[in-house]
């Protein structure tokens, strides 16, 4: 018997973008939840591109970082409570803070191969409905108690829950196997390359100004759906300037004895939602929608923070793409030089420079600062953490489109559990 040939692989076109603005947590949204958030993102494409129509995509794609057990299928509950055919499949992906890129990448992979004509993919998050588990000794006695065969010995089992059991098991935004916030991991990272506070309060800075300017501009127009009074990123202060954020007191304290990382250079917690629409040319050609760009390569990889030496900056948890990024250029045979755009997710602003700081160590050359992040990044827009993927790639694709000249963009962002998932979109 002789197999199926292999598929040849196919351009992956990326249509267009839709989000909800990101909120602080706590505010606007704190009563929305993952699925209200990524219906809201995903509806907003579905009425821009008539994608109600039956079939209109093969599968939608997302992932939430901190997600309820009801949302056992986040992708799959969003689809059916959307404008989106309910006979679209969907599942769930996650991977720290690269998973709406990795959703993406996951989906499009599909689209190359010829799987699939067309998919949406991208994740949402919420700090402020974090999933809430009861302690681990309460759990045993839950289960004893449900395991029991007599109502004896089920009330023996509920008689031994102590007040003590009745405290929550709160998610921490940490690492579990050092017990270091992200935050801390990026303050260790930063000392270990010299990264000062005026560089990252220059980045925070900037950031601000240029998301201003592109809302300003009308940018985002046609990439942000207005969500619950929102209708652009609640994070955004225009006038951060380098002179009010060096005011601001350090907030995580583990950078030697002046410590630099703040409010303003740190992202805050955030809510909200992002997805992107990605087809074969030939799906895009009938519908007479001309792509925004192409994603042409992607690359994970993963450092070891744990046996490596965190202190000496390269396996920092934060720090995958130092290597990611190499490696990917490496196989698209392509330099840093290559690239108009480069957008690098700013979880910190120390993090961001340390991870420029790094691509140089390994002979990359330095990236120009008037083509990074140019409308914006995470420290403006805040950062809902599986969000933050789609909400890149939309972002990025619309800028090389509207340069209407052939163009290619960089992405590179670190996650928790020290990944960095990276990609290359390139508009002929
Ligand atoms: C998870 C992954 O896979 C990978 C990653 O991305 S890692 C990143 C994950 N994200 C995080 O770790 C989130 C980190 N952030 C935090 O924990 C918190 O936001 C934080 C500890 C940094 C700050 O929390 P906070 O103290 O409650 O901040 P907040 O009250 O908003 O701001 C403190 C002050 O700075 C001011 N401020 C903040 N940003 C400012 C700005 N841009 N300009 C001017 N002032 C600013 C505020 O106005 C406030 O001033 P007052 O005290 O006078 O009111």
């Amino acid at each position: 018997m002789s197999t199926l040939e292999p598929a040849a692989v196919r351009r992956v076109a990326v249509i267009g973008g839709s989000r909800v603005p990101f909120a602080r947590s706590d505010g606007p949204y704190a009563t929305a939840s993952n699925q209200e958030m990524l219906t809201a993102a995903l509806d907003g494409l579905v009425d821009r591109y008539g994608l109600e129509r039956p079939g209109a995509v093969g599968e939608f794609v997302a992932g939430a970082v901190l997600k309820h057990s009801r949302d056992f299928n986040l992708a799959r509950g969003t689809v059916l409570g959307s404008r989106l055919d309910a006979r679209t499949p969907a599942y769930d992906i996650q991977q720290a803070c690269g998973t709406g890129l990795q959703a993406v990448v996951a989906a499009a992979n599909k689209i190359a191969l010829g799987q699939t004509e067309a998919a949406v993919a991208g994740g949402s998050d919420t700090a402020s409905d974090a999933p809430l588990g009861v302690n681990d000794d309460l759990r045993k006695l839950l289960l004893e108690a449900r395991r029991a065969t007599s109502l004896g010995a089920r009330l023996k089992a509920l008689a031994k829950v102590r007040p003590g059991h009745l405290v929550p098991d709160v998610p921490r935004n940490a690492e579990p196997r050092t017990g270091l916030s992200m935050g801390e991991h990026a303050a260790v990272t930063a000392r270990a390359w010299g990264v000062t506070r005026e560089a990252q309060d220059e980045l925070a800075a900037t950031s601000h100004q240029r998301l201003a300017a592109a809302y300003e501009r009308g940018f985002f127009q046609d990439l942000v759906v207005p969500f619950r009074g929102l209708a652009r990123d609640q994070n955004l202060r225009p006038g951060s300037t380098v002179e009010k954020l060096a005011t601001l007191k350090p907030v995580f304290g583990v950078d030697g004895p002046e410590p630099t990382m703040t409010a303003g250079n740190s992202t805050p917690l955030t809510d909200g939602a992002a997805v992107v629409l990605l087809a074969s040319e030939e799906w895009a050609e009938e519908r007479g929608l001309e792509p925004l760009a192409y994603l042409t390569a992607h690359e994970t990889a993963a450092v070891d923070f744990v046996h490596g030496d965190v202190a000496d900056g390269e396996d920092g948890l934060l720090m995958a793409p130092a290597y990611a990024v190499p490696r990917m250029l490496e196989r698209a045979g392509l330099g840093l030089d290559d690239f108009d755009l480069v957008e690098v997710h700013e979880a910190f602003a120390s993090q961001v420079l340390a991870t420029l700081a790094a691509w140089e160590k390994r002979g990359l050359p330095p990236v120009d600062r008037a083509r990074l992040n140019v409308a914006g990044s995470s420290l403006a827009t805040g950062h809902p953490f599986a969000a933050t993927g789609a909400r890149i790639v939309a972002t990025l694709a619309k800028l090389l489109a509207e340069r209407d000249a052939p163009g290619r963009g960089l992405i590179s962002i670190c996650a928790a559990g020290g990944q960095g998932v990276t990609a290359v979109l390139e508009r002929p």
